[in-house]
């Protein structure tokens, strides 16, 4: 039985519970469930803390786990990534009080609160910059005005907690961070795991990708298949019209419009854009 470790909690917890039922696997009903097994699949889920499923991956009493790579640098435990998957992004920064130009070096000596202790003095340690680190839970953004802090290192999402509080972000970020399926390092994959990773993939690249249909006359091929080459090659089909071939081919999401202008521009007709749930490349 492969045992898996998801998100009970948090940014992470639904998006991650979604995916793993989109691959076909069996999700809990109840929020406060702490186990779900799946024998379909031969996997039992449990749902932790996104902090602690490294050190469960890392100790090996786990095989897989989903958790945000920021989570699994900090944790400093012997997990390796097996997969981005493409949610829960975010970087990692420092911040401090607005109305400054904050360089890096300016943290020198200065007091520094995070929930992320490990991430920032590794980060200061590489820079060669000595600053108190105080751990603080959570709601860092609010030490600053609190006064047990001079400066943050927090994540940031939408950068709205940041303004609310009159902090600004400055330097390199010291992370960039998504959702990512971990494993223990150097751990050997089970065909069970192996086909658990195989499956989310599937879904990430559906996540990714677009189909589009559209009619093309003939003579237009060769342009229109240059602006959609597909994955291997475009499906070309004949239409009943002898002039006519209906062409259909995988696209980047986030490139589709602009393909779709492409392609009508071009004389293309019946573009259509649809979603795909899930695929094997
Ligand atoms: N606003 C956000 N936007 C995008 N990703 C986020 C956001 N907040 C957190 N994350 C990501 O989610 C993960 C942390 O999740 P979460 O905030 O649920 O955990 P936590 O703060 O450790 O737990 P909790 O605060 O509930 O004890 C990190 O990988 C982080 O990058
Ligand atoms: O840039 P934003 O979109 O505003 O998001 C960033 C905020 O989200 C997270 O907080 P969370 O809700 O996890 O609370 P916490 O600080 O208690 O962990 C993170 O710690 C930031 O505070
Ligand atoms: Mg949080």
């Amino acid at each position: 039985m492969l045992r898996v470790a998801v998100p009970n909690k948090g940014a992470l917890a639904g998006p991650a519970s979604e995916m793993l039922g989109e691959a076909g696997y069996r999700q809990r009903h109840e929020q406060r469930d702490l186990t779900v097994l799946d024998p379909v699949n031969e996997v039992e889920f449990f749902f932790l803390r996104p902090k602690d499923i490294p050190i469960y991956v890392g100790s090996g009493e786990l095989d897989l786990g989903i958790t945000g790579r920021d989570l699994a640098l900090d944790s400093g435990a012997p997990v390796e990534e097996a997969l981005a998957l493409g949610f829960g992004g975010s970087t990692f920064r420092y911040a401090a009080p607005a109305g400054r130009d904050w360089k890096t070096e300016d943290l020198r000596g200065r007091r520094l609160a995070t929930s992320y202790p490990r991430l920032v003095r590794d980060d200061l340690a590489r820079q060669g910059i000595d600053a108190e680190v105080i751990r603080l839970d959570g709601a860092v953004e609010i030490s600053v005005q609190l006064g047990v802090a001079d400066a943050i290192a927090d994540v940031v999402g939408s950068g709205r907690t940041l303004r609310q509080h009159n902090l600004v972000a400055f330097g390199d970020p010291i992370c960039v961070s998504e959702a990512v399926l971990v494993h223990r390092a150097g751990s050997e994959e089970s065909k069970p795991a192996t086909q658990l990773a195989a499956r989310l993939q599937g879904v990430v690249f559906a996540q990714q990708y677009m189909m589009l249909d559209y009619d093309c006359p003939r003579e237009l091929l060769e342009q229109a298949m240059a602006i959609t080459p597909g994955l291997e090659s475009p499906t070309v089909a004949p239409l009943a019209h002898p002039d006519w071939v209906a062409v259909r081919a995988m696209v980047p999401r986030k490139q589709a419009n602009s393909i779709m202008d492409e392609l009508a521009a071009v004389g293309a007709r019946a573009v259509l854009a649809s979603d795909i749930r899930s695929c094997r490349l």
